[in-house]
């Protein structure tokens, strides 16, 4: 018997799912997109089995159905479902950035043959589309789920279950609280981040230096301004009453700065600082997720022909295994900045010492 999976939106988290599911024993992944260029992708990629632009035949015997459009678009797309003939039992989910919403939605729709539980990947990336997917993405971060009540426990462990093949951790939280935390920890950041950039673009208009100059605390906060603006459109108009109340507290933080500065408050200032670095030192290590990452080191990189291929081979000699490398900025004339990926603290230790001791400068 074959289980069948079915994805709307296979963008960089549907894609992502797509890949961890696809080629497992008895699976069958099916990815919807209504264009033509989308389906063509999806399978050029080879993220999917079927691909199908007919919403009835991506529903048809159905065991799961993800929905990874943008949270926006959520509500229309279990509507939708909710007309169409589906496997009794079927767990229908999504991965949506809030999840008050699409709760409510569910279960003002009320459809008893089969089960909506709400569900949010802690894990992504400022890219976007199915040629960012890739299979690592979820490895050792949190996957939230938010069961209603109603849902039968049976259900939610199928699912739970299936998730398994992600490698993320499972925990459940009550949807409205997810909206509080979530705001705080990962969509207010992307508002002051986009609020950062644009202040230093303004300026920018004045001298170009401000971008030639631009460094690594730039870099550091900013990297998720450059996420997806539609998906991000949706996510803010969706968790709005939640983020107009962290705006103003963090209106108050930023006023505290203001005064600590009008009053040359030294003592103030160290204070801010320290309590910060407390709270940040007792994040969670090697967590993937809103805040930190796998096991990731950085380095500074010359930008000359071949230079990542030796990097590979210096690790692969001390037979130190890489999980994953990217380049995150490499331009003419700009030193470069590798991030490298291991898949425990052991692994990466090793690394940061050799690739310190051959003179790499090597940031955490
Ligand atoms: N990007 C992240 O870091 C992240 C992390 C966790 C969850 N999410 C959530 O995952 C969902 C998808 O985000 P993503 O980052 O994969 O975006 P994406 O742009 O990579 O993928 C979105 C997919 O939906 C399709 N799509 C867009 N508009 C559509 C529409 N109107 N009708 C049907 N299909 C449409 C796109 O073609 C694409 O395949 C969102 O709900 C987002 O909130 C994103
Ligand atoms: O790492 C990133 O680029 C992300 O933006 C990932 C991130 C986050 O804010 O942490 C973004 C949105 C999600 O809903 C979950 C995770």
């Amino acid at each position: 018997m074959t289980t069948k999976i079915t994805i709307f939106g296979v963008g960089l988290i549907g894609g992502s799912l797509a890949l961890c599911l696809k080629d497992k024993p008895g699976f069958t992944v099916v990815g919807h997109s209504p264009r033509p260029n989308s389906l063509k992708r999806m399978l050029e990629r080879g993220v999917v089995d079927v691909a199908t632009s007919s919403m009835e035949e991506a529903v048809q015997d159905a065991d799961f159905i993800f929905l990874c459009v943008p949270v926006g678009n959520l509500e229309e797309y279990l509507q939708e479902l909710y007309r169409l003939p589906l496997k009794p039992g079927c767990i229908i989910t999504d991965v949506g950035s809030t999840k008050a919403s699409v709760a409510a939605c569910a279960q003002k729709l009320a459809r008893h043959d089969v089960h909506f539980i709400g569900g949010h990947p802690m894990a992504g990336s400022e890219r976007s589309g199915v040629d960012a997917a890739t299979t690592l993405l979820f490895e050792n971060a949190f996957y939230v789920l938010t069961p209603p009540a109603s849902v039968p426990e049976e259900a939610y462990f199928r699912l739970e279950k299936l998730l398994t093949y992600t490698r993320a951790q499972i925990v459940r939280v009550d949807p409205v609280m997810h909206d509080q935390i979530v705001g705080a920890i990962s969509h207010l950041p992307h508002i002051i981040a986009v609020a950062l950039v644009n202040q230093i673009c303004d300026y920018n208009a004045n001298s170009e230096l401000y971008r030639t100059l631009a460094a690594g605390g730039f870099r550091d906060i900013t990297r998720i301004a450059s996420s997806d603006p539609i998906i991000w459109r949706d996510i803010l108009l969706s968790n709005r009453d939640v983020l107009l109340g962290q705006l103003k507290d963090w209106n108050r933080e930023i006023s505290t700065f203001v005064s600590l500065l009008e009053e040359r408050n030294g003592e103030g200032i160290e204070e801010a600082f320290q309590k910060a670095n407390l709270f940040r030192s007792e994040l969670p290590e090697g967590r993937k997720g809103a805040i930190t990452s796998l096991f990731d080191i950085y380095i500074d990189v010359p930008d000359t022909p071949g230079i990542i291929g030796q990097i590979a081979t210096e690790l692969g000699e001390q037979h130190i295994n890489l999980s994953n490398m990217q380049i995150i900025e490499n331009r003419e004339d700009v030193q470069g900045l590798l991030r490298l990926s291991f898949r425990n603290e052991t692994e990466m230790e090793r690394a940061k010492e050799h690739l310190q001791g051959i003179g790499y400068k090597v940031y955490f």
